[in-house]
């Protein structure tokens, strides 16, 4: 059976879609990146940066301090030297902790990684002042929503348009383009000003088992709410991989909702490599959700985890309870 499954406004996978109206693909220029972040504090120099969170802490979250306080050093060491036995992307050495992110590198530091494979995602976002249901005034929804964008991947797992890049043949942001066009069926002008941090992959990420060492690069982009519309219709139609490594783009809903559904619910599904840092750090950087909500937001997603993981028991014990019945076994079929 072919089902159809999508992310409803509450943040949780549930069935019925909309199914949008074919359109030709659509060509976005490169936007220059205006955001609310101290270009100081966010610098793709490590050090730079590490300097002015130091030095004036007003402007930056605690966490970004301590994580550009951590180990960086010594990581770069390990993997410029190219030994093949290396202890980052074990956890504690990869960009998969917001507070622990001792994997970063700076763009330079990751381009000379010539024994490493890239890999190159985007978020690409906008504002709305869109009501959710329309007229209804829902008191409790945090409004103007605003649209960060996923995809729920062919292995079942969100994460963020992009695929892996070959330096040999193309820098950064030409491949992010191309992995773009396919994914999105949009032609994008990604540029360098749009890159907001390099890290190495944890070692969960799907390409991680094998070597070399992956290095994953994050771009932001803000369009306008119709361009983000037109890529909605463009990925459903014209993008070649729509069906195939891509079933769906989704929209991150950024609002809570009486019941804790929205945000948390959607930090509770499974998310590709450290994709998930990548959205919790985004949002924070972007000012797109106050420190206090995502808090919250994520305690709470901590409970529908637990929830999750109770119904998971209860459904593999049903399951594995009826494997044993007699009419699945070969000898009584027929
Ligand atoms: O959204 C992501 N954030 C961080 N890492 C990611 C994300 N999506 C994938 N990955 C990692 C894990 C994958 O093995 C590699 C390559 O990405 P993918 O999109 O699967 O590449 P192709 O489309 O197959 O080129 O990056």
């Amino acid at each position: 059976m072919k089902s159809s499954f999508c992310c409803n406004c509450s943040g949780s996978l549930g069935f019925g879609c909309l199914v949008q109206p074919r359109l030709g693909s659509t060509a976005f220029p490169p936007t220059k990146r205006k955001e609310q972040t101290d270009p100081d504090l966010f610098s793709t120099n490590s050090s730079q940066a590490l300097a002015t969170a130091r030095a004036r802490p007003e402007a930056g979250s605690l966490s970004r301090i301590r994580r550009l306080s951590s180990s960086l050093p010594a990581t770069f060491r390990t993997c410029l030297s190219g030994r093949r036995k290396h202890t980052y992307g074990d956890g504690n050495h990869s960009c998969s902790s917001l507070y622990m992110a001792s994997g970063q590198l700076s763009r330079a530091e990751a381009l000379a990684c010539s024994g490493c494979r890239h890999a190159c995602h985007v978020m690409l976002y906008c504002d709305t002042n869109t009501l959710l249901f329309g007229s209804i005034p829902i008191r409790h929804i945090v409004l103007p929503l605003l649209l960060p964008q996923m995809q729920m991947r062919f292995d079942g797992l969100l994460g963020f348009p992009g695929g892996f890049v070959n330096l040999s043949e193309e820098s950064l942001e030409a491949g992010l383009g191309r992995e773009l066009l396919e994914e999105l069926g949009v032609a994008f002008q990604i540029l360098e000003e749009d890159h907001v941090d390099s890290c190495f992959a944890p070692a969960s990420s799907p390409a991680s088992s094998t070597s070399p060492r992956l290095i994953t690069h994050f771009y932001t982009k803000k369009m306008e709410e119709g361009q983000i519309r037109a890529v909605e219709t463009a990925a459903v139609t014209t993008a070649t991989d729509h069906g195939q490594e891509v079933l769906g783009m989704v929209r991150v809903p950024l609002h809570s909702t009486k019941g804790g559904g929205g945000l948390a619910s959607f930090l509770s599904h499974s998310f590709v490599g450290n994709a998930r840092f990548q959205l919790l750090h985004t949002l924070l950087r972007l000012h797109l959700v106050a420190p206090e909500e995502l808090r919250e937001a994520l305690a709470r997603s901590l409970k529908i985890q637990a929830r999750a993981s109770e119904e998971l028991r209860a459904a593999l014990a049903r399951v594995e309870g009826k494997t044993n019945l007699p009419h699945h076994s070969p000898a009584h079929t027929g």
